[in-house]
């Protein structure tokens, strides 16, 4: 019997990461072949023995998997920011150590925010399919503008969620006039009014408050949905948040799809109660088809979850995913490791 240590890799890292793991004669890597989402009895079967295992955000991190796994099984890293698809306490209870990737995506994912604002407001979906048969008029596709303007000099945002990613989508809203912003964050923690002074100063904003939701939804100009997903926050943006917007609004969720009810937000975009919105992440996904509602809402547009879907980025966070992978299974540092037991 081999005394390497088996991994388990549920897609390619490509050729700048994958000799990482794949040059390392202390393992034995096991790679699913296919460029599509790992098939989870192909998951069960293999993960058998394995030491660590790679996965992306698809790969549901539970029980059956870990018992599949067995008692080798020292560290699981995924290739993403978020974890929902992890139970922690499992990961706790069994000693097995947890890696993920936080910080690398930062700025590709508030780069994509700040696009989705500009696109929703400004009438992309419509306006992209149109030419050659479009007719100029002096008001035709006219929306809101992010940017400050005479007539409309303070311009609100306001973030579901004032997290890291949150932060870099405020940096970038500065230079277009953003002197307000709101945002809402875990009820279980306290406010820290200190803490507040502090990113205003830091950011230059007159304003940066912590407020209830509602008065989040009735005085932004744009709402960024940047919180984690889970229970505590499923459809946190619901009917009764979008009635309250302001119908020059705009909404981004680059976050997960289960923080906005689809339907009500299709509902809202149908009726006008906002003017647009921006979406990366669709409740369901990948499984989102052209009938889906928010697909077929005016002045919304959808996309893939490309969040993080920059070159430097990508590699950026397959490197750090191997890198605590590698941490884990050789009881080292991983460079980005979860404390699971808070
Ligand atoms: O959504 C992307 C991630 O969690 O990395």
């Amino acid at each position: 019997m081999s005394n390497k240590l088996k991994v388990v890799v549920t897609r390619d890292l490509g050729p700048d990461v994958m000799p990482l793991l794949l040059n390392n004669k202390e393992l034995d890597v096991v790679v699913w072949p296919h460029n599509s989402v790992c098939d989870r009895k192909w998951l069960l079967e293999n993960a058998a023995g394995a030491s660590g295992i790679l996965v992306m955000l698809s790969e549901k991190l539970d029980a059956e998997l870990f018992d599949a796994a067995g008692p080798s099984l020292r560290v699981v890293s995924t290739m993403s920011v978020g974890y929902e698809h992890a139970d922690l306490k499992e990961l706790s209870s069994r000693g097995i150590r947890f890696g993920y990737t936080p910080d690398v995506l930062t700025d590709a994912v508030a780069d994509l925010s700040i696009m989705l604002a500009l696109m929703a407001g400004r009438n992309t979906k419509e306006t992209l399919d149109i030419w050659p048969n479009f007719v100029w008029s002096p008001y035709v596709w006219c929306g809101p503008q992010l940017s400050a303007t005479p007539t409309s000099p303070k311009r609100t945002a306001g973030f579901i969620g004032f997290g890291r990613i949150a932060q870099a989508t405020l940096a970038r809203l500065i230079p277009f006039g953003f002197q307000h912003c709101l945002y809402t964050a875990n009820p279980a923690t306290a406010p820290d009014h200190a803490a507040d002074a502090a990113l205003a100063a830091k950011y230059g904003v007159r304003e940066l408050r912590r407020v209830p939701l509602d008065e989040l939804a009735r005085e932004s100009d744009v709402v960024f949905v940047l919180a984690p997903g889970g229970a505590a926050t499923y459809h946190i943006v619901d009917e009764k948040f979008l009635r309250g917007m302001k119908k020059s609004a705009v909404l981004v969720n680059t976050a997960r799809g289960t923080l906005v009810d689809s339907d009500a937000l299709a509902k809202a975009l149908h009726e006008g109660w906002l003017y647009g919105a921006g979406i990366d992440v669709v409740e369901g996904e990948p499984k989102v088809g052209a009938d889906h509602p928010l697909v077929k809402a005016p002045r919304c547009v959808v996309l893939p979850h490309i969040g993080s879907a920059t070159t430097d980025t990508r590699i950026g966070m397959a490197t750090l995913a191997a890198n605590n992978l590698l941490g884990g299974l050789f009881g080292k540092e991983m460079p980005a490791e979860l404390n699971t037991s808070r």
